[in-house]
């Protein structure tokens, strides 16, 4: 047994609350005493118990002299629970294994000074990147203050959205679709162009087999073209929010009052500039986005090159056709040295078809 076998158990307990501790991060942690687990917990819900708490809980008198592995520092200070550090000093822990500090400037390295202070002996770093990458939506939020972006495209062997006819439902699998549903659950809110919402009249609602967290709908829509019958407006199992330019009026506005869970949000500007989008979403909590396109949105966005994880879903078929869209439209870069250079982090088969998930360079 070793630092790195318990710390894993503790990033699965993370990994596994993906999605539904927002606006807290997912954290996992995990009580050993003599080698043996004697706790684990995860936060389970912004608001409840963190996760060290769970574990302390179950481990009862056995966590005097023990050791508590966290995938994040314990918090200290007094947010809507009592501080995890001062909880472990209480439980007279002998050992505190971290695997990365807090990005928030306000509390990062106080609760491992308190530890510290306490004479426990705290070592950090164990599995460091793996806890980073779980928490990459909230550091990426808490760091730049605007929502961490997810853009998504199913598309051909040829890089197609869609036939030159417009028919596009369905080009990826199955097993491909499904695997779209759980990003669904994992981000605050989904985004979609008007123009798909005209096309496909989507729901965009997490639908797996179990179930799961329906996304805020967003819906770029510069003049309000949205269709009042459109599922987005008529179904409420999840909020809509329509942006739209200055040029909208009240009359035009108006009708879609009659839809509670409708929000529509007046920008300043005339057209919708992501970045000016991504500040009025951060404003209001929303820390990660699954952007669904279409093309022309998913250009926009990567000429603002606000994108922080693309996934691609491939089917082997091709479509062919000048005018049949590719999945990012938009003016595009006139320049290779502009575009976007990505790394990829996973190639991997999806049923007949093909997943990849890659992340910009880091500059
Ligand atoms: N055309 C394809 C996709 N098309 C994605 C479009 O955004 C489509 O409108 C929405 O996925 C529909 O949402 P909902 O199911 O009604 O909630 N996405 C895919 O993953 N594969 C494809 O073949």
């Amino acid at each position: 047994m070793n630092d790195q076998y318990f710390m894993d158990l503790a990033l699965t307990l993370a990994k596994s609350v993906s999605g539904q501790t927002n606006p807290n991060p997912p954290v996992g942690s995990v009580v050993v005493k003599d080698s043996q687990i004697v706790g684990l917990g995860a936060h389970l819900k912004a608001g409840e118990p963190h996760a060290e708490v769970h574990a302390l809980q179950m481990a009862g008198e056995k966590a005097k002299g023990a050791t508590i592995y966290v995938t994040l520092e314990p918090c200290s200070h007094h947010g809507r629970t009592p501080p995890c550090a001062d909880l472990i000093i209480e439980k007279e822990l002998s050992r505190v294994v971290i695997a990365t500090t807090d990005p928030n400037e306000k509390v990062a390295g106080k609760g491992i000074e308190r530890l510290r202070n306490a004479g426990l002996q705290v070592d950090v770093g164990i599995r460091k990147e793996e806890a980073q990458h779980v928490n990459k939506q909230f550091f990426h939020f808490i760091e730049h203050k605007t929502p961490y972006v997810t853009l998504k495209s199913a598309t051909s062997l040829d890089g197609k959205i869609a036939t030159v006819s417009g028919e596009s439902q369905w080009i990826t699998n199955e097993e491909a679709r499904e695997d779209v549903h759980f990003y669904r659950h994992t981000h605050d809110a989904i985004l979609v162009g008007v123009n798909t919402v005209i096309k496909d009249n989507p729901s965009l609602t997490t639908r797996t087999p179990l179930g799961g967290k329906n996304p805020t709908r967003i819906i770029m829509d510069t003049h309000l073209r949205t269709p009042l019958d459109a599922n987005v407006v008529t179904k409420d199992d999840a909020p809509t929010w329509i942006v739209v330019g200055n040029q909208v009026s009240p009359e035009q506005k108006e009708p879609y009052l009659a839809y509670p869970h409708v929000e529509i949000i007046q920008l300043e500007e005339s057209s919708i500039q992501v970045k000016t989008l991504l500040k009025a979403l951060a404003n209001r909590k929303v820390m990660s986005l699954f952007v669904e396109g279409g093309a022309e949105v998913n250009g926009s966005f990567l000429k603002a090159r606000a994108v922080q994880q693309i996934i691609t879903y491939i089917a082997p078929k091709l479509i062919g056709g000048k005018g049949a869209p590719t999945s990012i439209g938009g003016d595009g870069f006139a320049n290779l040295s502009d575009s976007l250079e990505l790394s990829i982090i996973s190639a991997e088969k999806m049923g007949t078809d093909i997943k990849i998930i890659a992340e910009p360079k880091t500059i």
